[in-house]
């Protein structure tokens, strides 16, 4: 197969792993630099340039598109599907996991568990919001963060108040949830791919730390993961649409929390911690579902 990336770093180690894979198995993969592809939306046949010349038509193309570009990636992203290039993930999937308020409420109306969550911009009161959680203590977060950036933990009332009402007057987008604190700064990372969890990895905040990002010091361990995680992983990647998800998993007393999906996790640490080929694993996919016009949404459905 003839198949693309779109990514703008080629040397990232996911990057990397996913063309030997592809030539492994004797594929070819072109990594294309999403923002120096244009695109012709006028004429009937939608066309891609790059580097001044039409791109062919590929069998499958692979998003990597970070969280900083991706209302421009998705837009190219857009323009494979109708061209009926088969995508790893649909746009309209990563849109919808990108943003976290949509992201919760549809896997909310799903059943699947989730942290309690109030969304609030510019509350009048910002004690309102955090007794709709429970009380403190609460995580307060961005909407748009990432990393474990814009992640914080208000353990006091008089905290989480003043926290609110900074993002407030800031007009900035805020997440108030309730702090799972028998997660004990670790999280569960499962990767699906296809509808099956193909690897699973626990990530441990460092001491004193209730994030267990590996940006913020955290570190991983393969994760003996119950059958009612793995259903809840793969629940919620296919609610959002995703072929390809990492979803992160608290383990509360209430069973296995979702607190993010993303469309398109890193291979590094969950590779490095697992011993599985999960680069090989989403080719394989790849070979198994591509097919032109076998995109669901072709860049036209909400
Ligand atoms: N409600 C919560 N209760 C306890 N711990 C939490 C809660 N929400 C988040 N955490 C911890 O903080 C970490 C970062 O939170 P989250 O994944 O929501 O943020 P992010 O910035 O989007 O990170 P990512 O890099 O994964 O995109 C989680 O992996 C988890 O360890
Ligand atoms: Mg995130
Ligand atoms: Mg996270």
């Amino acid at each position: 197969m003839r198949l693309a990336m779109l990514a703008r770093n080629a040397g990232l180690y996911s990057h990397q792993r996913l063309v030997e894979a592809a030539e492994a198995r004797g594929h070819t993969l072109d990594v294309i630099n999403t923002l120096h592809v244009h695109m012709n939306i006028t004429s009937n046949r939608p066309v891609l340039r790059y580097g001044g010349k039409s791109l062919p038509l590929y069998d499958a193309v692979i998003p990597r598109i970070g969280a900083s570009i991706t209302h421009y990636g998705l837009a190219v992203l857009r323009q494979f599907e109708m061209q009926g290039v088969f995508p790893l993930n649909e746009s309209v999937a990563i849109g919808r996991a990108r943003d976290k308020l949509r992201a919760l409420q549809l896997l909310a109306r799903a059943g699947i568990g989730l942290p309690v969550t109030a969304f609030a911009h510019g509350p009048r009161k910002a004690e309102d919001v955090i007794k709709e959680v429970g009380g403190t203590p609460v995580v307060i977060k961005l909407v748009e963060g990432t990393q474990g950036m814009g992640v914080i933990l208000a353990e006091t009332e008089a905290s989480a108040k003043s926290i609110v009402e900074a993002f407030s007057a800031a007009n900035i987008n805020i997440l108030v949830q309730e702090y799972i604190a028998e997660a004990e700064g670790r999280d569960v990372r499962a990767l699906v791919v296809g509808g099956r969890v193909v690897a699973a990895m626990e990530r441990v905040g460092k001491t004193g730390e209730f994030r267990s990002n590996l940006h913020r010091g955290g570190i991983t361990a393969e994760a003996n993961i119950t059958e009612e995680e793995q259903s809840t992983a793969v629940h919620a990647a296919s609610v959002l649409g995703l072929n390809v998800a990492g979803v992160d998993m608290l383990r509360s007393n209430r069973g296995p929390m979702v607190v993010e999906v993303n469309a398109s996790p890193g291979l590094k640490g969950i590779e490095r911690a697992t011993n599985v080929d999960v680069a090989g694993e989403i080719i394989a996919f790849i070979e198994a579902s591509a097919a032109h016009g076998a995109t669901e949404t072709k860049g036209q459905k909400g």
